[in-house]
């Protein structure tokens, strides 16, 4: 009994001595490099988790959570038909998880492009800063113009502003002009009736890229449902990409704009002017009083006293 218990007691301090080993062992060779790959690591996995809370994801990786528990359970128990099927389940599932997901996959990876890396000259073209201005400031003046004209006749317009995320896929669906802006061929394009007049306007670099073309829906449940097809579009279209939508609605003859899966209701000219300046002609913008400039995010009031409402 005694000896049993000695022989338990140096086993244990045995275990504690290699314990004591290995962790002095893993730091003495521990290096500067170690430590970034468990940052980068770290950053990896919080990025993924908050990737995955914010999309329909999350269930999903609820139950592949719940499968690799069952498989772990029945490795344990050495239960083999239950580890066989467990573990096959799990090996199709990430090919199912890549092609399910591909939509939001893809919007992570636009994500990472839209960053700094994709600010990068040799991604952005060549134009200077001073022409690539002067471009969307030609083009602010003819949008700005005729909404106010579209809005007051009550002709709906469709206009998506391409930003980093290149539409190319969607100008395929409709026709390319690649015209110059002016508020004249942009009436004509949304004249009722007119043949492009049906589907969006692409705005490529300031200048109009295509018309006649059809944009994903949204499939979100919260938006009001006075919004028909048209502010759908819109609104899938800012969910899909970081563009700027602008709507201008048939039935009421308001002014929306839509960004990253936010819809801005009842804009006036000037506020839709504000905006877009803010937005394509950023230094322009900021040189401006500050008191002037448009605070979309808390929807202060506009020069005339009109109210926004985010939806
Ligand atoms: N997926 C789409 N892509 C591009 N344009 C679309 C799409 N769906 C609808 N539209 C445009 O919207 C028009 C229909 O608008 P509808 O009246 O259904 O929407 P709405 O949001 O109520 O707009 P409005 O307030 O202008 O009436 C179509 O004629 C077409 O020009």
């Amino acid at each position: 009994m005694v000896s049993g218990r000695i022989v338990r007691t140096s086993k244990g301090n045995e275990c504690m001595a290699e314990l004591w080993y290995n962790i002095v062992r893993t730091f003495s060779t521990f290096e500067w490099k170690d430590a970034l790959d468990i940052l980068v690591m770290a950053f990896l996995i919080y990025q993924g988790i908050k990737l995955v809370r914010e999309t329909r994801a999350a269930q999903l990786v609820k139950g592949i959570a719940m499968l690799l528990l069952l498989y772990l359970l029945a490795q344990a128990l050495e239960m083999k038909a239950m580890q066989f099927i467990t573990k096959n389940i799990l090996q199709i599932g990430v090919l199912a998880l890549v092609i399910v997901f591909q939509p939001e996959l893809r919007r992570a990876l636009e994500q990472v492009g839209r960053s700094r890396i994709g600010k990068l000259q040799v991604f952005s073209g060549g134009m200077s800063e001073q022409e690539t201005r002067a471009k969307w400031v030609k083009f602010i003046n003819a949008l700005v113009e005729e909404a106010s004209s579209l809005s007051r006749q009550k002709i709906g317009a469709l206009v998506v502003i391409e930003q980093k995320t290149k539409l190319g896929d969607i100008i395929k669906t409709g026709t390319v002009v690649d015209a110059d802006p002016t508020p004249e061929l942009i009436g004509n394009i949304f004249f009722p009736n007119s043949p492009l007049h049906d589907g969006a306007m692409i705005v490529r670099e300031g200048r109009l890229h295509a018309a006649g073309c059809f944009l994903p829906l949204s499939d979100n449940q919260e938006i009001s449902r006075e919004l028909g097809t048209r502010h759908r579009a819109a609104l899938g279209m800012s969910e899909m990409s970081d563009a700027i939508v602008v709507v201008v609605s048939e039935e009421t003859g308001f002014i929306t704009v839509c960004r990253n899966g936010k819809l801005e209701r009842g804009l006036s000219t000037a506020r839709l002017r504000e905006y877009l300046e803010a937005e394509l002609t950023p230094e322009k913008a900021a040189a401006e009083p500050s008191d002037k400039r448009f605070d979309r995010k808390r929807g202060k009031k506009s020069p005339e006293g009109e109210d926004t409402n985010e939806v």
